[in-house]
């Protein structure tokens, strides 16, 4: 056998060697991600991967030098992260690693969320009367809707800004629910209010504000009924995947995802639709998703398009304001439609809903 041949057959076995010692490294690295998990460690640890390539560089003997030895370790650790993050998302109840099949959120009504069909949810952004919330609920009905929206509990950014009915409101939700059939979804600000909105609501919203509120969280995850929850202003993807596993945990697993826009350096919309999370989300977990087109936006010049795009990157449904008389209403007054922007808005994405059935 010549010289070169015999140094060949000695690289592969080495190539054999490092792949074992690759293999057993990155098993004890899924077992460290899983120690990870329990403790809730983050899974990247730039000072754990600095001390090793520190101890490692002192060791180099060459003949590589160190800058390709720090990036050869650097990608084996970046291998690690990789690893310990995809194994760690089979573990969450949400994923869809751990149930492949869509979750169907059935409502009594007949309406479901999540299934073949498209939904919207529509309604004003907070109760304010009996007759306005009645004006929105009897057009909705005549629309052959399933779902009506409105807040009886209003986070608002300034504390002198109008708070909601309260109770109140979410009576006159449940009197729409009786009147027309319609599936109430309404706000939940705080833990100790779900046992008396239980009375009211059919599906709880959890705001983007509360998006990281545990304890409202795991009150949710604690009912049985389904809960919309928004992402939050500034949450990542991640984040808001890990809000919805907090109720799922808890023992909800009917659970429907709103990407209602994130905050970014772009003024001309409210906030950024982030289309992109709509098909990661839908990817990544088992639950239906919406786009809320008014908050994201907050402009309803472009709210058509955008719900149209919403729908045609895999939303299961679409979120939208709509007021008899936005002018003067107590919230939102310039985002929300009024019957006759609606009439139009309703019959273009509706027609955009049967292209998908
Ligand atoms: O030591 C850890 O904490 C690990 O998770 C292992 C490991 C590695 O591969 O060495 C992986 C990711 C971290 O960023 C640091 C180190």
């Amino acid at each position: 056998m010549s010289e070169l041949n015999n140094l060949r057959n000695r690289i592969e076995e080495i190539n054999f060697s490092i792949l074992e010692l690759l293999s057993e490294r990155g098993q004890i690295a899924k077992k460290i991600g899983q120690e990870k998990l329990k403790s809730g460690t983050d899974i990247y640890d730039p000072m754990r991967e600095k001390e090793m390539l520190n101890r490692l560089l002192e060791t180099n003997k060459g003949p590589y030098d160190d800058n390709v030895i720090k990036q050869l370790f650097k990608e084996i650790f970046k291998a690690s992260t990789e690893l310990q993050q995809s194994e760690n998302e089979k573990h969450l109840l949400v994923s869809r690693k751990l149930k492949p099949e869509d979750t169907v959120v059935s409502f009594d009504n007949g309406a479901k969320i999540g299934d073949k069909e498209k939904i919207f949810v529509f309604g004003p952004c907070s109760v304010e009367s009996y007759d306005q919330v009645d004006a929105v609920a009897q057009d909705l009905a005549a629309k052959g809707q399933k779902f009506i929206r409105g807040g009886a509990f209003k986070p608002r950014t300034s504390p002198y800004d109008f708070q909601g009915l309260g109770e109140e409101g979410l009576e006159i939700l449940k009197e729409m629910n009786k009147k027309y059939g319609l599936n109430v979804v309404s706000e939940i600000v705080n833990p100790a209010h779900f046992e008396m909105a239980d009375l009211y609501v059919d599906v709880f919203q959890i705001g983007a504000r509360n998006m990281q509120n545990f304890e409202l969280l795991k009150e949710a995850g604690r009912s049985n009924k389904p809960v919309l929850l928004k992402r939050g202003l500034s949450a990542t993807i991640e984040e808001f995947i890990y809000a919805a596993e907090y109720i799922h945990s808890n023992g909800n697993s009917q659970i429907i995802l709103c990407e209602r826009g994130i905050r970014t350096y772009e003024k001309a919309t409210r906030n950024t639709l982030d289309i992109s999370a709509v098909p990661i989300l839908k990817q990544g977990t088992h639950l239906p998703v919406l786009v809320d087109v008014t908050h994201s936006t907050g402009r309803k010049d472009i709210m058509l398009p955008v719900a149209k795009a919403a729908l045609a990157v895999g939303a299961d449904g679409v979120m939208a304001e709509v007021h008899p008389d936005p002018a003067v209403a107590l919230s939102d007054a310039g985002q929300q439609m009024d019957l006759n922007e609606f009439d139009y808005f309703f019959n273009e994405i509706d027609k955009t809903r049967q292209l998908y059935l």
